[in-house]
């Protein structure tokens, strides 16, 4: 799989106590690189979980290229793949070619096919020189990069990713930043950080459980501005 996915969210509320986290939210996710920004607590990542069934909503409806989330939950995760801000939490395999090779189990590939798809990954990744080693003892830069070519060795057609520099230093931030920018993938991004998502197709800004600007990056970063004064 590969190209681009459509992601279509249809009048979703959700809440988990008595209070609204997500209010009637409508929109069709189809550009290729969108970020989701806002305060803290505005529902960001709450929304970035609807996209490939990590959460059901309460209330309407959410489909990937026509899938709905509640019922097609294993194609859709085929579609979509969701990388977390913690990459302990996606790092389950000892060492770093293993943790790479589970993505592929059940994907019905030989092993010839197989170790070379995770050869692939660790070269493109800059991971080589690691792939014998406990992946749980890598920097939380590398920890970050195996997360993602975790992601993307099953191949989906759009990757989430929830605040994926939030706890990098610059350096790091920035090879993040360079990876998502060579995605194939459609990408939709959370995140803080306004120079990752500068040159992206679309900005969406959540504040209290709605979007209440949705465009281009310079009139999108302008409304949380004003938003955070
Ligand atoms: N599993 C949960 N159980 C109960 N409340 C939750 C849960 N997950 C999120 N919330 C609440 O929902 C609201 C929105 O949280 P969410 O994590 O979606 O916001 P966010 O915009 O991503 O925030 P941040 O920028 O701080 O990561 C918050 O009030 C949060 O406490």
């Amino acid at each position: 799989m590969s190209g681009t996915a459509r992601i279509e969210i249809s009048a979703v509320s959700h809440r988990f106590t008595d209070k609204p986290v997500l209010r009637e939210i409508t929109a069709t996710l189809t550009e290729r690189r969108i970020a989701i920004i806002g305060a803290n607590g505005s529902g960001k990542s709450t929304f970035s979980r609807l996209l490939n069934g990590l959460l059901v909503p309460d209330r309407g409806r959410v489909t990937v290229d026509g899938l709905d989330t509640a019922r097609d939950i294993k194609a859709v995760r085929r579609k979509v793949g969701f990388v977390f801000q913690n990459p302990d939490n996606q790092i389950v395999f000892p060492t770093v070619a293993e943790d790479l090779a589970f993505g592929l189990k059940g994907l019905g590939l030989g092993r010839a096919e197989r170790e070379e798809k995770v050869g692939q990954m660790l070269a493109r990744f800059g991971l080589e020189a690691l792939a014998a080693q406990s992946a749980h003892k890598l920097s939380g830069g590398q920890k970050q990069m195996l997360a993602i070519a975790g992601v993307l060795i099953t191949a989906p057609s759009c990757v989430v990713f929830d605040e994926p520099t939030t706890a990098l230093d610059l350096r790091n931030a920035r090879r993040i930043a360079e990876v998502i920018s060579g995605l194939d993938e459609t990408a939709i991004v959370v995140s803080h950080d306004l120079d990752l998502i500068s040159d992206f197709d679309r900005v969406l800004v959540f504040d209290e459980g709605r979007i209440v600007a949705d465009d281009t990056p310079g009139p999108a970063i302008a409304h949380y501005l004003r938003l955070m004064q």
